[in-house]
């Protein structure tokens, strides 16, 4: 997969793209990842990126004009990305449309601001994504999320211990079950039994059930859109 990200900070991404699992990925070549400076397809002298809204209001704007040389630029050689702009106001995203975005082969990602952009930039735009009910002061960090949540989707990435562990419960979006580590005790509290007892069909029972406990209690809307899509096994719904 390549992403292409368009955004007036691209410093933010530096240490993303370097680290961790994404970074690895990158490095490793699995996944490509170019951020893109939007003042560097301005044409004039001050590299002006926003501008006053018409009609009055506080803020700034982001032009068109500099955006749209970028995709210009970006998408005269390949396969057209999907494109995606972080807004505050956009289709909120969840492990569903991160699993949707990983099948696609080429993402570009406008970083929105708070005060918006210019709405013809929306012409270029497939899918108007935000990451939740509060205010940001750019659409750079999710933008980051929106990568990392799709990017360790992409086979390989995760490599082959963690990718046992990525099953298909928590890409349903179900919470994940309780994890504990040496000691067996500590302070009093002890590691559940079964944990300890090497049967892992109990094992994978307990972690299961505990799940769907956990999902039920504090996400209830979460099982109901599983049920709706029938992609809760009967065991599970029981
Ligand atoms: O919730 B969001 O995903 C989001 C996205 C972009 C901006 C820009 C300013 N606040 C934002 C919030």
């Amino acid at each position: 997969m390549r992403i292409d990200v368009l955004t007036v900070l691209p410093g933010l991404f530096d240490c993303f793209l370097k680290e961790g699992v994404i970074g690895k990925a990158i490095s490793s070549g699995k996944v490509e990842v170019k951020v893109h400076n939007i003042r560097d397809f301005t044409t004039d002298k001050h590299r002006v990126v926003d501008d006053v809204p018409y009609g009055g209001g506080p803020g700034m704007v982001l032009k068109p004009e500099p955006i749209f040389r970028a995709y210009d630029e970006l998408t005269k050689e390949g396969e057209k990305p999907y494109v995606l702009l972080t807004e505050p106001w956009g289709e909120k995203f969840n492990q569903e449309m991160a699993v949707e975005l990983s099948k696609k082969p080429r993402l570009m990602i406008i970083c929105g601001r708070y005060e918006g952009v210019d709405e013809r930039v929306k012409s270029l735009v497939d899918r108007e994504v935000s990451i939740g009910d509060y205010v940001l002061t750019g659409g750079e960090l999710p933008a980051m999320v929106i990568m990392d949540a799709v990017l360790r989707l992409i086979p390989g990435v995760l490599g082959n211990l963690e990718s046992l562990r990525a099953d298909s419960f928590s890409d349903r979006g179900l919470l994940g079950y309780p994890n504990y580590t040496r000691p067996a005790e500590f302070r009093g509290m002890k590691v559940p039994e079964v944990l300890l007892s090497g049967h892992h069909k109990k094992i994978e029972s307990w972690r299961k059930e505990q799940s769907l406990r956990k999902t039920l209690e504090r996400r209830p809307e979460i099982i109901e859109n599983l049920k709706r899509k029938g992609l809760l096994t009967k065991e599970e719904l029981e």
